[in-house]
């Protein structure tokens, strides 16, 4: 049985009043068996930590992104070590919005994988295809070569330490979801391409949804095989809608 996760995103949003705001609300809910973490931008990594201690839920902080370089003269750069140091345990590797603006490659995605890897850090493997991708036939060799460019560098059992985040381009915060058929054919092809290679890692790993998960279709998306759990934007940004979200992936208080 894989436990379900369900990742808050936080992208560039947030501030100090912001996260008091969000905790007060957070920290007053009771626990939930899905496993949980924040991510938000990195200066506020330390701060969301505090308050999270006073948390009855099993909630962790993440970052949204690591730089390939170890340490040096790479001004604006965060390091895995850096985000090892300050004990934050997730890192989100190939969010398409990185792909997308910052021009990373399955490469550098791969690249950013090993080195968090490498300093203990759980990666969030993220992969997804474009509309046009889609509507050319083309989404399995998209995710695929994707995920496949991040096996090679870590392996299977690496990965399971973190999970994989299917996220389709079309369906971020642009109201339109996946159905649950479309993502949970997804889901298995990521998790097949794993099984090739090992399959008890295959039944390990964490394959999580990401594209307007609300508190609306969190349920039926996690209630398919393969769909463990959420990698949730803006509905994250409300405490009680985040909450509710992973309440559905507990198999609780389903919406
Ligand atoms: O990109 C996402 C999470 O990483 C999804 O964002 P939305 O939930 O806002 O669609």
């Amino acid at each position: 049985m894989r436990r379900s996760l369900v990742i808050a995103n936080w992208k560039m949003n947030g501030s100090v009043d912001f996260i008091d705001q969000w905790t007060n609300v957070f920290t007053t809910f009771s626990p939930v068996s899905t496993e949980l973490a924040v991510c938000p931008p990195f200066v506020y990594i330390r701060y969301l930590q505090q308050k999270f201690l006073t948390s009855a839920l099993d909630i962790n902080v993440g970052a949204q992104d690591c730089s390939v370089h170890e340490s040096g003269a790479f001004t604006g750069e965060v390091s895995a070590g850096m985000l090892a140091d300050v004990k934050c345990p997730w890192v989100i590797v190939g969010h398409s919005e990185r792909r997308q603006y910052h021009g990373e490659t399955n490469e550098i995605v791969a690249a950013k994988a090993k080195i968090a890897i490498e300093h203990g850090l759980r990666p969030i493997v993220c992969v997804g295809e474009t509309l046009e991708e889609r509507e050319s036939g083309r989404t399995s060799d998209v995710v695929i070569g994707q995920l496949n460019a991040v096996l090679d560098a870590i392996g299977p059992e690496a990965l399971v330490t973190g999970a994989v985040a299917y996220e389709p381009v079309w369906a971020i915060g642009t109201g339109k979801t996946a159905t649950p058929q479309q993502a949970q054919l997804v889901h298995a092809e990521l998790r097949d391409s794993v099984e090739s290679r090992d399959s008890q890692a295959a039944s390990a790993l964490r394959i999580i949804y990401g594209g307007s998960v609300k508190p609306s279709n969190a349920a039926e998306l996690f209630a398919c095989n393969d769909i463990d759990g959420g990698l949730v934007g803006g509905a994250s940004l409300k405490a009680a809608d985040f909450y509710a979200i992973a309440q559905a992936a507990s198999g609780i208080g389903l919406i």
